[in-house]
């Protein structure tokens, strides 16, 4: 593994007698069905943070979040979630109940109803739901005039503004996102990258965030993880990757 492992080992230390941490994954193997396409991951996420999960085309990188959700049974290893341990019998809908909300690659949106229903759906009859809209479009802003709108009918940058603004509908913990910046110009990207940024430091989330667009991940990331071929080839903190250009490529391309 290249990076700076001393100063994530030193982190790991410190994090180890302080809270718990909001994911803590130690020895992780994944995959589809009995192909396993991730192996021996370890990598964990504190409140308040924004740590980057990156890696070229195929690492692995949505196979590792839709595992962390409870979206697939791990093959091998254990994995903590705000608390509690995720079993192959930990469904998504638990780990939701816990505070963890994913972000899918693909939005995940209702593109015949309106961008109201979309949130309305979400919040599957919660009492005060009316209210937990309202912070959500406090949150993003800009979907407040187009609450009427069918969402296939609304911008990339704007579905995944909604993406998120469902996600944000039961006050999660930790957050997991999944491409946000996909498509997206880069002004849009950098926008909805620094409303992740906000929420962490302002609510204390934690957001695990896969990210092909470095440069802009690199301004509201805190620690980095990359991946290659399903491990783990680098980890370290957002200003090492910045400053040392090797360090940049292994997490771009996932060189050794
Ligand atoms: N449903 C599936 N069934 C079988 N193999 C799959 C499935 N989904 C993904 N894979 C394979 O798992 C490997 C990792 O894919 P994954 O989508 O996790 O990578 P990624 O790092 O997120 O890539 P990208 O940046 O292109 O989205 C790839 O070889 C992919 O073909």
């Amino acid at each position: 593994m290249t990076g700076a492992d001393s100063a994530a080992d030193t982190a790991d230390a410190a994090t180890t007698e302080a809270a718990p941490a909001l994911l803590r994954v130690q020895g992780l193997c994944a995959g589809h069905g009995a192909s396993t396409v991730v192996r021996d991951l370890d990598l964990h996420v504190e409140r308040g943070e924004v740590v980057g999960l990156f890696g070229p085309n195929g690492a692995g990188k949505t196979t590792t979040l839709l595992t962390l959700a409870g979206c697939l049974p791990a093959h091998a290893g254990q994995i903590e979630v705000l608390g509690g341990p995720v079993t192959a019998r930990t469904g998504a809908r638990v780990l939701a109940r816990r505070g963890l909300r994913l972000v899918p690659e693909d939005r995940g949106l209702f593109r015949q109803l309106t961008v109201r229903e979309n949130l309305t759906l979400c919040l599957e009859q919660r009492r005060g739901g009316r209210a937990l809209i309202e912070e959500a479009l406090t949150v993003l802003p800009q979907l407040g005039p187009l609450q009427s709108r069918r969402a296939g009918l609304l911008s990339g940058g704007e579905q995944q503004q909604l993406a998120l603004a469902r996600a944000l509908l039961g006050r999660p913990r930790l957050l997991l996102v999944d491409e946000m910046s996909l498509g997206l110009a880069p002004r849009i990207a950098g926008e909805l990258l620094r409303t992740l940024r906000t929420l962490a430091v302002e609510r204390e989330l934690g957001v695990l965030l896969v990210e092909q667009h470095v440069p802009a991940a690199l301004e509201v990331v805190d620690r980095v993880y990359a991946l290659a071929h399903g491990r783990l080839v680098h980890r370290g903190t957002a200003d090492e990757l910045r400053r040392d250009p090797n360090m940049l490529q292994a997490a771009y391309l996932g060189a050794d």
